[in-house]
């Protein structure tokens, strides 16, 4: 389990964020501090707000109220400066998939201001770290679900940002593929690299995150060191148990009933 970074600066500051869709609140006084370093996961059941929260926080969503600031800039009030500092992959990404992988990587480095030489090299080591070396002629739309997150998370990473932004990035990637993205993600964080994840592996986030906040009903529960928030038992238990348990179920006998 990686170390929480207690003394290290903060690099998030999100304070009070809030977003409602019509009449129902999706998130709802949302505040969460991220050191400089850290690997912090961000958990919640379906439908719990994580993917509006991230999403306000990378500048891709405007919220009703609340701030967010990323290495001292707030990134609403000076989104160009901010989003210079963040790599983004967002949960649906809509992508110019007509483009092969080397194309998109391609753009994703060239739109950072990166020239054409360091483009081209950092896309082969980053395909080369995440097992999708021999597949960037390929049109990105003849991907398969877990290729597309990989090359989404190289897009990401191919400015080197100081802080990562990642909705759900281990989603469909085979578990090869998951060691060598962790494997990169540490080396980024213990380079002073900072890194927020979103995830439903709780295995996987108590092996890589040292920090955790879980978001229920658009509410955070629980948020601190990986410790302080597991509380001594494990964090699937924990987890459970601040989304309000498991529920029983009931009827659903016609479902043995096998109508062949
Ligand atoms: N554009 C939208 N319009 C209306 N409601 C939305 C919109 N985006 C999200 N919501 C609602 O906001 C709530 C939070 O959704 P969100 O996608 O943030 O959850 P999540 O925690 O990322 O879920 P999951 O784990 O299933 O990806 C849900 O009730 C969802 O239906």
């Amino acid at each position: 389990m990686p170390r929480p970074k207690p003394l290290a600066p903060v690099v998030l500051e999100v304070s009070g964020l809030r977003k409602r869709f019509g009449t129902s609140t999706a998130v709802d006084d949302v505040s969460l501090t991220v050191r400089r370093g850290s690997i912090f996961g961000f958990v919640g059941p379906n439908g719990a707000g994580k993917t509006t929260t991230l999403s306000m926080v990378t500048g891709l969503l405007r919220p009703d109220a609340g701030t967010v600031v990323v290495g001292g800039t707030d990134v609403w009030a000076a989104p160009t400066t901010a989003k210079r500092k963040i790599g983004v992959l967002p949960d649906r990404m809509r992508l110019f998939d007509r483009l092969t992988g080397a194309q998109m990587l391609y753009y994703a480095a060239v739109l950072h201001g990166l020239d054409r030489s360091a483009a081209r090299s950092r896309s082969d080591d980053l395909a080369l770290a995440l097992g999708l070396d021999g597949s960037l002629d390929r049109p990105v739309r003849d991907y398969s679900v877990g290729m597309v997150k990989k090359i989404s998370l190289a897009a990401a990473l191919i400015h080197s940002p100081s802080v990562l932004v990642l909705d759900e990035p281990f989603e469909s990637v085979d578990p090869v593929s998951t060691a060598q993205a962790v494997d990169l993600l540490q080396r980024f964080a213990a380079a002073g690299g900072t890194v927020v994840l979103s995830s439903h592996n709780m295995d996987l986030v108590e092996r890589v995150c040292d920090s955790v906040a879980v978001i229920v009903e658009g509410r955070i529960l629980a948020a601190g060191t990986l410790d302080e928030v597991r509380a001594g038992e494990s964090l699937e238990e924990r987890f459970v148990e601040l989304a309000g348990g498991r529920v029983a179920v009931e009827g659903l006998e016609w479902l043995t009933t096998f109508s062949d």
